[in-house]
């Protein structure tokens, strides 16, 4: 038996061959034990992603026409980095930056809605560099994806050394504007249709985004309510410097200047004052000039107006090793009336030395009740973004193949893993390897990348089909690779988390196991597909255990499009590790057989169940499994 040396030297073998480890047709692309660290993977990188967009941008895609084609909802701006923008640093200051970021997006936002837009929120934002003055900075943004009076504008930010001839990456930031007419309020926006490779995965991640934002504020809250309950009594630093020293006030009076063509507050100008505010807290704690590192999400809650006064006001919530957090409000007055919420926002700060690395700042130390609770749930939202960055946004070679799922980074792991398999099927340049009965078989090969997709049509409606598929107990009707598959843990009506086992097809060898999320999704609108995601991640209570091999799924699942009525296109998809890629493409004939037998199965199961989901009992939000022994649901 050719038993080839994978990735980290595992045994890989493929297609038919009798093996220990397997390349599956249509579930799992899989190869020997769980290691946990060190492959390269499409999975929900976003950041890295977008920050090689440059890199991997679309060919100059040509219009028939002849010209070179040109995202329509596309603005730049560039602007060199006066004393006037800058600090006592001179370091160009965030709060003109963001306003700078605001205004080209919002001209984007309304080139797209030939209306009058305003800002509703902007996704988090980590900032890689500083900008000093002298350098340039230049702004682009492109409407991604726009749905009923809300679309997200895509914001890059790089600065340029005209002296040095370099580039670099500053960030790069999602807002949401919403359209408005005043004379018909919310205005119904037309689609956006995307072009080329980069717009149609924009665009698909897009709705992504929007969940996640839209159910941002909730699941936080729900987080800190979880995670602070867990923590222990505020620690007593020496030297801890008392929190009220950081607390600020400002009131600034809106006057014309300060207002956007619209004549409410310039959002831009609103967060820049939260800014300054949230920069003389931070100086007080340190004594030193603080550097801003990231912002969460602002939202624009209600708008304010020239006349308005607007309280600002900001306090160090706590303070860790190297960074410390920033909590800074804004709330708008007319003459004696109410307080209006406008905006909150968390900013962290790092002290850099000279040599550019963070300097150990002093401890906070709380006071009043407030003051504890500011405390505790800085700690709890320090977690939820490491949580977020080791996921989502760092570089796609550092994320390990199984992430230890958990409910702090159930939202983000979701999103990674419905976002990972649409980066897969909107790559552009799969390739037809064969196709039989109706079944075509593709390969994708792309940065050291193998992928494949089958795909057929059924005659199932698409809902249908995705109800069957969703439950992974019952693929083992239509896969033979999957003899047992339970239930772990199903967190709410998306998310599920299985164990599955296949059988062992070496004499005296193991059968494999698996723990796979399984993340679906309902299309957003009728351009959507309906997806299933899966991935392995880790949970504590099904460690490896002898009785099997730990394998593991990098991302895999299904795309199921709504023809007509009753006609449905079903693409399995499936990531191989770059180990595997010069086995797999030498016995790319072997391989397809397994696909095709699989897959006709797969079409049998659906049409043979399409008016009936039958069998099993539905599964059940909240259901855990609690222990050896013990059925799962
Ligand atoms: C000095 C130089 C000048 C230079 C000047 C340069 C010009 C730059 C101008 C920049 C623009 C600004 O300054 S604007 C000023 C700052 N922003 C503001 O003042 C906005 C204040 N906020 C609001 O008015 C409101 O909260 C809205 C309109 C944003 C949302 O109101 P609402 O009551 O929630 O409305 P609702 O119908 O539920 O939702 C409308 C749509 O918004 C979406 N939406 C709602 N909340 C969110 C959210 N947190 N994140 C994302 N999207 C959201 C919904 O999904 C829906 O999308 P769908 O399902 O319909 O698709």
């Amino acid at each position: 038996m050719n038993t080839p040396l994978g990735p980290d030297c595992l045994p890989v073998v493929y297609g038919e061959l009798e093996t220990d480890t397997r390349l599956y047709s249509l579930g799992l692309i899989v190869h020997g034990e769980s290691n946990g660290t060190g492959s390269t993977t499409l999975r929900g990188d976003m950041s890295s992603e977008i920050g090689d967009r440059d890199l991997v941008e679309d060919p100059l895609f040509i219009l028939e026409r002849g010209e070179v084609y040109r995202n329509p909802t596309e603005v730049k701006m560039s602007q060199i980095v006066l004393p006037c923008h800058a600090n006592h640093c001179g370091e160009l200051s965030v709060g003109q930056l963001l306003k700078w970021m605001d205004s080209t997006a919002c001209l984007s936002a309304e080139r797209h809605a030939g209306s009058p837009c305003i800002t509703a929120s902007v996704d988090d934002i980590h900032f890689e560099h500083t900008i000093g003055v002298g350098q340039v900075v230049n702004i682009k943004a492109k409407v991604n994806r726009a749905f009923t009076s809300s679309m997200e504008v895509g914001i890059s930010v790089s600065c340029e050394d005209l002296f040095s001839d370099s580039l670099w990456n500053v960030c790069d930031a999602f807002a949401t504007f919403v359209a408005r007419r005043s004379e018909v309020g919310k205005v119904q926006l037309k689609q956006v249709v995307p072009r080329t490779q980069t717009e149609q995965m924009e665009y698909s991640i897009a709705a992504e985004r929007r969940r996640m934002r839209l159910i941002h504020a909730e699941i936080i809250t729900d987080l800190l309510s979880t995670s602070t309950a867990q923590l222990g009594e505020c620690q007593e630093y020496q030297n801890a410097v008392s929190a009220e020293r950081t607390r600020v006030e400002s009131v600034e009076l809106v006057l014309p200047p300060h207002a956007n063509h619209q004549v409410s507050t310039f959002g831009g100008q609103i967060m820049a004052w939260m800014e300054n505010v949230a920069t003389i807290s931070a100086c007080r704690l340190c004594n030193a000039h603080p550097t801003l590192r990231t912002i969460d999400m602002f939202h624009f809650r209600g708008p304010s107006h020239i006349g308005d006064r607007l309280v600002l006001k900001a306090i160090v919530n706590n303070a860790f090793k190297h960074s410390m957090e920033v909590g800074v409000c804004a709330e708008a007055y007319q003459g004696a009336g109410e307080l209006r919420h406008i905006n909150s926002a968390f900013m962290t700060f790092e002290v850099l030395d000279k040599d550019g690395k963070p300097r150990t700042l002093p401890r906070i130390r709380p006071e009043h009740v407030d003051g504890n609770r500011r405390y505790q749930e800085a700690i709890a939202r320090k977690k939820i973004r490491l949580d977020r960055k080791y996921i989502i946004s760092c570089k796609q070679t550092e994320v390990p193949l199984s992430v230890p799922w958990d409910t702090s980074n159930q939202m983000y792991l979701s999103y990674s893993n419905l976002s990972a398999l649409k980066i897969m099927a909107a790559q552009g340049n799969w390739m037809l390897s064969s196709e039989k009965n109706k079944v075509s078989l593709y390969t994708l090969e792309e940065n050291q990348m193998l992928c494949f997709k089958v795909e057929t049509t059924v005659n199932v409606p698409a809902e249908q089909a995705f109800q069957l598929l969703s439950d992974l107990r019952r693929r083992h009707e239509w896969d033979r690779h999957y003899q047992q598959c339970d239930v772990i843990i199903q967190p709410d009506e998306d998310d599920t988390i299985y164990q599955v086992t296949t059988p062992c097809v070496s004499r005296g060898g193991k059968g494999q196991d698996f723990i796979l999320l399984a993340s679906r999704r309902k299309p957003c609108d009728s351009r959507d597909p309906y997806l299933i995601a899966l991935r392995s991640v880790t949970v504590p209570t099904h460690p490896a255990s002898e009785d099997y091999t730990r394998g593991e799924v990098l991302c895999a699942g299904f795309s199921i499009i709504e023809e007509s009525s009753d006609v449905t296109t079903i693409s399995y998809y499936n990531q191989a590790t770059p180990g595997v890629f010069p086995y797999i493409s030498n016995d790319i004939a072997g391989l397809s057989s397994s696909f095709y037998g699989t897959f006709q199965s797969c079409s049998k199961y659906l049409e043979e169940n399409r008016d009936s989901l039958d069998a099993l009992p539905p599964l059940k939000p909240g259901a855990e499994w609690d222990g050896p022994g013990r059925t799962p649901l």
